[in-house]
C-alpha cells in the first residue's frame, strides 16, 4: 500500500490531495507508551528503506524519570524548584493567613514531594488524621469561583449602553423625518447604512451585558483527585493537533507543540497525543518520530526544573534571566546541555525537511512487521501519528474532516473523556492548562453540563503596535467574557477542551435541582425561556439501548474463542467482542429491541467506536487485543466511513462552513450545552499569527467567508435552533458572528460618502437646528462613553481598542465583502471555497513579515477609497478657499468624515507602503483609476440634483 509514495507529492494540500489518488492510503502510527508502532491494514511497521537501524532506537521511548509530582505552592517561598508554580495561588493566599493552616499544608507539602520517591508508609505521624479532615474539607471547596465584575464598573456601563439605545431611537427619528431634499439619494443610502449600524451594534452590544470571570483552585483539585495513596483520579485527556501542509506549517513548529503536550503537568499515563496529518507527509511522519526521541530528553528536563513554556523554541528564547529563581545548582548545566540538544534536534529536522525537499526517487517503501509492539508501559504519554485515507470523488471536508477522523481513532485507542483540541502552532504556554479545565469540567454540579472549556488564543510573534488586530483583544477580552456570563463562549478552533459526549450529538443531561448556573445578573425571564424543552430526539439513553445487544449478549458466550477473520474493508470487530465495553449497563438497556442499524446509521459501521461512545467516563473495554484496535482505528479513518452518517450533520466537527469551529459551538449551545470560558494568568496556549498585511486579509476573508456560508446554510442562527434551549442573548450573538460580513457593504458605502459629499458639496444631513445637533451630539458621546466603561470593565487597553475598530473598517471594506460575493457565488454558482492556511514562520528574522508585500485584489477598494477621500479633501477644501470663509462652516462636517475614513484606513495605507516605501505600480495604478473615475463622475455628472449654481451658497445663506 505504502509501495508507490515516492511519485506522490509529499507537500499536499486539500486540492492536491483529492487529485492525487492518495497513496499514502492511511498509517496509524503509535508511539504508544514505550514503543513505537508504524501500522498498516496488514499491521506492518511504516519505514523508510534507510532508516532501518533507527527503528531499534525508537523501540524505547522509555521516560528515564516518572512523573514528578504535581506540587502547591500556597506561600510562593519554599522551593524554589517549585517557584514557577506559586504565582498560580495569589488568590488563595489571602483566605488561609492562618498560621496553622500554613503548618500543615507544609507537612502536606513535603510528605507530597516525597511520594513517588520514598514509600509512604508510615509518613505523616500523630496529627495525620487531623490533617487528612482538614485537608478533606478543603477537597471539598469548590474547584472554581465566578467573579463578578465589580458592580461600580459594570453598572455605569450599563445605564450607558440604555441612555446610547435611547439617544440611538431619538437620532434615527431624526434622521428619518429630515431629509436632506437636496441631496436626496445621498440621504437615503446613509440612513440605510446607519440603521444598519444600529442593529449591528445592538447585536454586539447585548450580549455583552453580563460579563464575568472565572477562578481555579488548582489546589483543590489536587487535593480531591490526587489523594496521597490512592490511585490519581483526575480525568484523561486526548489531545489533537491539526496540520496539513508540512511548507506552510514547518515541521519544527509542530513537534514544538507536541513536545509541549507530551511535558504537560498532568498524570503521564492519561495523556495521548494525537496528530492529524491531512497532508499525508512522510517528512512530518519523520519530523514525529525525532521528537518522540527528542522528548525521552526533554520531558523529564522540564518536569524536574518546572520550566515554562514547554515548548523548547519557545523556552530557550525567551529574553528573562533563567538563574534569577532557579538555584538548583544542576539546572544550569542541564539548561546549557538541552538547549545543545534542542539545536542539534533543530539541525535533524532541518535536514529532513531539505531532504524531503528532494523528493527521493526511490520513493518510501514499507517494511515488515518486527518493529510492531504491544501497548504496554506507562512512562511516556502516547503520541499517535494520524494521516487520513483521502481520495478524489471524496469529501474531505478540511480540518473539520481531520477532526472527525481523529474523534474515531482515539476512541478506539485510548477513548479519553475529554478532548483538547490545537492547530498545529498552538503550543501549550501553560503546562497546568489541562488542570484549568479540569477544574470547571470535574466539578461534579457543572461539570456534566459543559460541552467544552475554551481558552483564549494568544499569540506570539506580532509587532509591538499589533497593526492588524492579530491579537484580537477586544474580541478575546471583552466579547467572549460577556458570552461567558450568558451561555459560554463560542469555540474558535483552538485552545479548547471538549467533553467527548457532547462531540457525539448527545444533548446534556436533564437538569434536575441544580444550583442556577448561568447569569444572575440578568432578570430571570430571561432564563426561563430555557426551561422550557420540546425535541423528543434520539436521546443518550434511547441510543444506549439501540443498539439491542441483548440477544447478542448471551449468543456471544457460545462464540467465545472463535477466532474471527475480518474483511479488509469491513470492521475489525463484531459486537460479541465488545460486550466487555458494555459490562456496567443494565441489562433491561441491552435487551432494548431496537436495532443495531440505528447506531451504524448514526457512527458508521464500527462496533468498537459505538461501543465507546456509550462508556461515558471514557476507557477502553478491558480485554482488548492492541492490533485489532489499532486496525479498527485505520477502518474508521477510511474515507468512505462517514458515508450515510450522521458524522459532520449531527456528530462531532460539523461540516459546511470553513469556520467550522463557529459552527459546532453553535450546535452544542443549541442542544442546551454550556461552555465556559477560562482564561488563567499564565496563557494557557500561545500561537502565531500572519501579520503582514496580505496574509491578514485572506485569513479574515476566510473567517468571514465562513460566517457567510454558515448564514447561506441550514444552520443559520437566524431561523435555526428555536427549540428554547439556546439562550436568546446567545442567539444575538451568534447572528452577530455570521450577519457582521454584510455590513461591509454598508461600511463601503459609507467610507464613500465623506468623499462623494466633498466633491458635490452636498452633505447628508440637511441644516441642523439645535434640538438635531444635541441628538448628534449626545450619540456622539454616548459612544465614547460606552468605548470608555467597556475598557475599564475589560482592562483592555485603548491601543488595542483603536486598533480593533481601524482593522473593522480595513476588514470591512476589503476581506469582507469579497466573502459576501464569493458566499453568495458558491450558493448560486456552486463555487467552492477553499481553505488557505496561513503560513506560520519558523524563521528569527522578527518582523520582517510584517513588511512583506503580497500582491491581492483585496487591497483595491480600500486603496480606492483612501485615494478617493484625500482627493476629496483637496477638492473641499480648495474649493471653500475659492468660495470664502463663510463655506467653512459646512465643509468642517464633511471634512470630519472624510478623516473618519482616512484615520482608519491609515495602518492599511502603511502596509501598503511597506518598509521601503515601495507599492506595487498595479495597486497604485488601478486606484488612481477608479478613485478619477469616481470624481469624475461627481463632479461633471451630478446624479443627484439638477445644476445649480453654488449648493455651498445656498447652505450657509450667505452671499459670498
Ligand atoms: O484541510 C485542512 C485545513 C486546515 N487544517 C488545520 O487547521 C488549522 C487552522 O488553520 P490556520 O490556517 O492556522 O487558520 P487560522 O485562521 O489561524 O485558524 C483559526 O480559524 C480556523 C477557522 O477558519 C480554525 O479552524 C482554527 O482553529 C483557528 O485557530 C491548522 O492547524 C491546519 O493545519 C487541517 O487540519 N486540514
Ligand atoms: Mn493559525
Amino acid at each position: 500500500m505504502f509501495g508507490s509514495l515516492g511519485r506522490n507529492e509529499l507537500h499536499v494540500d486539500d486540492e492536491v490531495n483529492s487529485t492525487y489518488m492518495h497513496d499514502l492510503y492511511l498509517s496509524v502510527t503509535s508511539l504508544l507508551h514505550t514503543n513505537y508502532v508504524c501500522v498498516d491494514h496488514d499491521s506492518v511497521g511504516l519505514q523508510h528503506p534507510d532508516q532501518q537501524p533507527k527503528h531499534a532506537a525508537f523501540v524505547e521511548t522509555r521516560l528515564e524519570e516518572k512523573f514528578s509530582e504535581y506540587k502547591i505552592h500556597i506561600n510562593g517561598d519554599a522551593n524554589p524548584s517549585v517557584a514557577g508554580s506559586g504565582k498560580y495561588f495569589e488568590g488563595e493566599k489571602e483566605e488561609f493567613k492562618n498560621e496553622e493552616w500554613k503548618e500543615r499544608m507544609e507537612t502536606w507539602k513535603t510528605r507530597q514531594e516525597k511520594r513517588g520517591l520514598v514509600t509512604k508508609s508510615g509518613d505523616g505521624g500523630h496529627d495525620k488524621d487531623d490533617d487528612d479532615d482538614f485537608l478533606i474539607a478543603e477537597a471539598r471547596q469548590p474547584l472554581w469561583r465566578k467573579v463578578p465584575i465589580p458592580s461600580r464598573l459594570i453598572n455605569p456601563y450599563r445605564i450607558v449602553i440604555v441612555v446610547r439605545f435611547i439617544i440611538l431611537c431619538f437620532f434615527f427619528h431624526f434622521r428619518i423625518l429630515t431629509p436632506a431634499y437636496d441631496a436626496y439619494p445621498l440621504w437615503v443610502i446613509s440612513v440605510i447604512c446607519e440603521i444598519w449600524f444600529g442593529l449591528s451594534w445592538i447585536l454586539d452590544q447585548f450580549p455583552k451585558w453580563c460579563p464575568i470571570n472565572r477562578e481555579t483552585y488548582l489546589d483543590r483539585l489536587s487535593l480531591r483527585f490526587e489523594r496521597e495513596g490512592e490511585p490519581d483520579r483526575l480525568a484523561p485527556v486526548d489531545f489533537f493537533v491539526s496540520t496539513v501542509d508540512p511548507l506552510k506549517e514547518p515541521p519544527i513548529i509542530t513537534a514544538n507543540t507536541v513536545l509541549s503536550i507530551l511535558s504537560v503537568d498532568y498524570p503521564t499515563e492519561k495523556v495521548s497525543c494525537y496528530v492529524s496529518d491531512d497532508g499525508a507527509s512522510m517528512l512530518l511522519f519523520d519530523t514525529l518520530s525525532e521528537t518522540s526521541e527528542f522528548a525521552r530528553r526533554w520531558v523529564p528536563f522540564c518536569k524536574k526544573y518546572n520550566v515554562e513554556p514547554r515548548a523548547p523554541e519557545f523556552y530557550f528564547s525567551e529574553k528573562i534571566d533563567y538563574l534569577k529563581d532557579k538555584v538548583q545548582p544542576t539546572f544550569v548545566k542541564d539548561r546549557r546541555a538541552m538547549k545543545r540538544e534542542y539545536e542539534e534536534f533543530k539541525v535533524r529536522i532541518n535536514a529532513l525537511v531539505a531532504k524531503a525537499q528532494k523528493k527521493p526517487e526511490e520513493g518510501w517503501v514499507y517494511l515488515g512487521s518486527e518493529g510492531a509492539l504491544d501497548i504496554e508501559g506507562k512512562e511516556l504519554p502516547k503520541l499517535v501519528y494520524v494521516s487520513r485515507e483521502k481520495r478524489p470523488g471524496y469529501l474531505h471536508h478540511k480540518k473539520a474532516g481531520a477532526m472527525n477522523a481523529l474523534v474515531r481513532v482515539s476512541a478506539v485507542l485510548t477513548n479519553a473523556p475529554f478532548i483538547l483540541n490545537l492547530d498545529c502552532d498552538h503550543y501549550l504556554n501553560n503546562s497546568k492548562a489541562v488542570r484549568e479545565a479540569m477544574c470547571f469540567l470535574m466539578d461534579p454540579q457543572i461539570g456534566k453540563k459543559l460541552c467544552y472549556v475554551q481558552f483564549p488564543q494568544r499569540f506570539d510573534g506580532i509587532d509591538r503596535h499589533d497593526r492588524y488586530a492579530n491579537r484580537n483583544v477586544v474580541f478575546f477580552d471583552i466579547n467572549m467574557k460577556g458570552l461567558d456570563g450568558i451561555q459560554g463562549p463560542v469555540y474558535v478552533g483552538t485552545g479548547c477542551v471538549f467533553n467527548r459526549q457532547a462531540l457525539y450529538g448527545y444533548d446534556p443531561p436533564a437538569s434536575e435541582k441544580r444550583p442556577k448556573m448561568t447569569c444572575d445578573c440578568w432578570p430571570n425571564w430571561c432564563c426561563c425561556c430555557c426551561g422550557r424543552s420540546r425535541k423528543p430526539k434520539a436521546k443518550k439513553k434511547g441510543l444506549k439501548s439501540l443498539l439491542g445487544l441483548g440477544g447478542l449478549y448471551s449468543k456471544k458466550k457460545k462464540m467465545m474463542g472463535k477466532q474471527y477473520t475480518r474483511k479488509s474493508s469491513g470492521p475489525a470487530f463484531d459486537l460479541e467482542e465488545i460486550e466487555e465495553g458494555l459490562e456496567g449497563y443494565d441489562e433491561l438497556e441491552k435487551s432494548s429491541l431496537m436495532s443495531q442499524k440505528n447506531f451504524e446509521k448514526r457512527f458508521g459501521m464500527s462496533p468498537v467506536f459505538v461501543a465507546s461512545t456509550l462508556k461515558e467516563d471514557g476507557g477502553l473495554p478491558e480485554s482488548t487485543n492492541s492490533t485489532s484496535l489499532v486496525k479498527e482505528a485505520i477502518h474508521v479513518i477510511s474515507c468512505g466511513y462517514e458515508e450515510k452518517t450522521e458524522w459532520g450533520k449531527e456528530i462531532g466537527w460539523i461540516y459546511g462552513s470553513i469556520t467550522e469551529d463557529i459552527l459546532t459551538g453553535f450546535k452544542m449551545h443549541c442542544r442546551g450545552w454550556r461552555s465556559v470560558y477560562c482564561s488563567p494568568k499564565r496563557p494557557a496556549f500561545k500561537g502565531s499569527a500572519p501579520i503582514n498585511l496580505s496574509d491578514r486579509l485572506h485569513q479574515v476573508l476566510r473567517w468571514a467567508l465562513g460566517s457567510v456560508e454558515i448564514f447561506l446554510s441550514r444552520h443559520c442562527p437566524l431561523w435555526y435552533g428555536y427549540g428554547g434551549k439556546l439562550k436568546w442573548l446567545e442567539r444575538l450573538a451568534y447572528i452577530n458572528t455570521i450577519v457582521y460580513p454584510f455590513t461591509s457593504i454598508a461600511l463601503l458605502a459609507y467610507c464613500t460618502l465623506p468623499a462623494v459629499c466633498l466633491l458635490t458639496g452636498k452633505f447628508i444631513v440637511p441644516t441642523l437646528n439645535n434640538l438635531a445637533s444635541i441628538w448628534f451630539i449626545a450619540l456622539f458621546l454616548s459612544i465614547i462613553a460606552t468605548g470608555i466603561l467597556e475598557l475599564r470593565w475589560s482592562g483592555v487597553s485603548i491601543e488595542d481598542w483603536w486598533r480593533n475598530e481601524q482593522f473593522w473598517v480595513i476588514g470591512g471594506v476589503s476581506a469582507h465583502l469579497f466573502a459576501v460575493f464569493q458566499g453568495l457565488l458558491k450558493v448560486l454558482a456552486g463555487v467552492d471555497t477553499n481553505f488557505t492556511v496561513t503560513s506560520k514562520t519558523a524563521d528569527d528574522n522578527e518582523f520582517g513579515e510584517l513588511y512583506l508585500f503580497k500582491w491581492t485584489t483585496l487591497l483595491i477598494p480600500p486603496t480606492t477609497l483612501i485615494i478617493l477621500n484625500m482627493v476629496g479633501v483637496v477638492a473641499g477644501v480648495s474649493e471653500a478657499i475659492n468660495n470664502g470663509y463663510g463655506s467653512w462652516g459646512p465643509l468642517f462636517g464633511k471634512l470630519f468624515f472624510a478623516f473618519w475614513v482616512i484615520v482608519h484606513l491609515y495602518p492599511f495605507l502603511k502596509g501598503l507602503m511597506g518598509r521601503q516605501n515601495r507599492t506595487p505600480t498595479i495597486v497604485v495604478l488601478w486606484s488612481i483609476l477608479l478613485a478619477s473615475i469616481f470624481s469624475l463622475v461627481w463632479v461633471r455628472i451630478d446624479p443627484f440634483l439638477p445644476k445649480q449654481t453654488g449648493p455651498i451658497l445656498k447652505q450657509c445663506g450667505v452671499e459670498c
